[in-house]
């Protein structure tokens, strides 16, 4: 365990690419505006996503936009549980603050997520009763990847649970292989003792009603999460990295990486969501992750403000390049990845190398394994081509890497 809390940065920002002299005013403000939606333009995002123009299956008419072979992360639960505004935050990069003002939901929404793999989110209205005969039950949980069930931590949880252990008994009749992730929410506030009493409490309760329906190993994870603090996207990590076929090799090549460079701790995130999606198999503490988390968000900001643009397609497969990255798009070839190091008062070091437009690695290590940076840098770079051939192999969308 390190302690962050009091340390000052040293800043060693290498390569993150400066405009030529004659280019070097600054991005306007817009342009770092840009991955925080006011509140205004989301609401109006959503209107347009709720819009029966822009609905979808049963809900809303027209077909689905997107392949419907994309693993869908289904979000249910009560009403004001939270769903919206989880997957605003995660995804949308709204403050978690500005959640207070989201309307409710009224239609499912469909979220499409082009990232270092294609999925949906689908955010359901509290209200909505999914068991009634009139909804298509099949076209809801026909290609779900997990069902995340979010409950109100805060709230009165009996009702919430039993339309729970209704859900998870009816998917077991039809798709007993579906994840089933349990998000015990809005635990700021909470005192530690409280958390793990409720936490219990919902174990022991799922766990009775099952076994009263006849359903003893029913897999479920429970996570206490909330928006105010990095619960919420480790949580996220923990239930996308179940939908990875290739999860194993990517921790073998982290750990191969660790042990031979010197790092004690690795994490390959998905700079867009700031969701860690592998780690080496060294325990993650929790410290570790929100330092590396904080990270991303410190140079996806520089990138943004002095960063070069850099060549690509924007619309390439038909798909909006993401709208947070490690670097623009421009008319320069074979620019070098980002990467940056800083170096902590603790004697530890941040180093981070981006992967791909999706990815980002990064490691945390003592300061003695930087010195031979030259090393680490060219560990880093087979790593990243034996990535390259995982997600060659994995292939694009459809559940695979890209
Ligand atoms: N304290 C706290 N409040 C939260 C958290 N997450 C969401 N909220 C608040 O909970 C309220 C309801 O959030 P929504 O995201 O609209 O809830 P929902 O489940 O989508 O509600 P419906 O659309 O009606 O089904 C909002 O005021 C949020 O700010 C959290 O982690 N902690």
């Amino acid at each position: 365990m390190h302690d962050y809390s009091q340390l000052q940065r040293d800043w060693i920002c290498k390569k993150v690419r400066r405009k030529e002299p004659d280019e070097q005013e600054l991005s306007p403000a817009s342009s770092v505006e840009a991955r925080y939606l006011d509140t205004a333009e989301f609401s109006r995002r959503r209107k347009r996503m709720q819009s029966p123009t822009s609905s979808t299956g049963p809900y809303g008419g027209a077909p689905p936009p997107v392949s419907g072979r994309r693993p869908r992360l289904l979000l249910m639960g009560q009403r004001r549980s939270g769903k919206s505004s989880i997957a605003s935050v995660v995804f949308h990069k709204m403050p978690p603050t500005e959640t207070l003002f989201l309307e409710s939901t009224t239609r499912i929404q469909k979220d499409p997520i082009h990232s270092f793999m294609d999925f949906q989110v689908w955010d359901f209205p509290g209200q909505l009763d999914y068991m009634d005969d009139t909804f298509d039950f099949d076209h809801i949980f026909g290609e779900i990847g997990a069902l995340i069930w979010v409950i109100d931590a805060q709230d009165e949880i009996l009702d919430p649970l039993s339309r729970l252990h209704n859900t998870i008994i009816a998917l077991q009749r039809s798709y007993p292989q579906v994840n089933v992730e349990v998000f015990i929410h809005k635990v700021d506030g909470l005192s530690d003792e409280y958390k793990l009493d409720t936490q219990r409490d919902i174990m022991q309760r799922t766990q009775d009603e099952l076994a009263d329906a006849g359903y003893d190993n029913v897999q479920i994870s429970y996570h206490l999460t909330s928006i105010y603090d990095h619960s919420i996207f480790e949580a996220f990590s923990k239930v996308i990295q179940k939908l990875l076929p290739q999860l194993g090799t990517l921790e073998n090549l982290l750990n191969v990486l660790c042990s031979n460079s010197g790092i004690e701790k690795a994490f390959l995130f998905d700079v867009l969501s700031k969701i860690y999606i592998a780690t080496d198999s060294s325990p993650v503490d929790v410290q570790s992750y929100e330092i590396c988390s904080d990270f991303i968000d410190v140079i996806v900001d520089i990138s943004e403000i002095y960063g070069h643009d850099r060549k690509g397609d924007p619309q390439e497969n038909g798909q909006i390049s993401p709208p947070v990255s490690l670097g623009r798009i421009v008319e320069e070839e074979q620019l070098p990845e980002v990467s940056s190091i800083i170096r902590l008062q603790n004697g530890m070091v941040l180093y981070l190398r981006e992967i791909n437009k999706f990815l980002a690695l990064i490691c945390l290590m003592r300061k003695e394994s930087i010195e031979r940076q030259g090393l680490v840098d060219y560990n880093v770079q087979i790593f990243q081509q034996a990535l390259q051939r995982v997600f060659e192999l994995g292939g694009g969308g459809g559940g695979g890497l890209r």
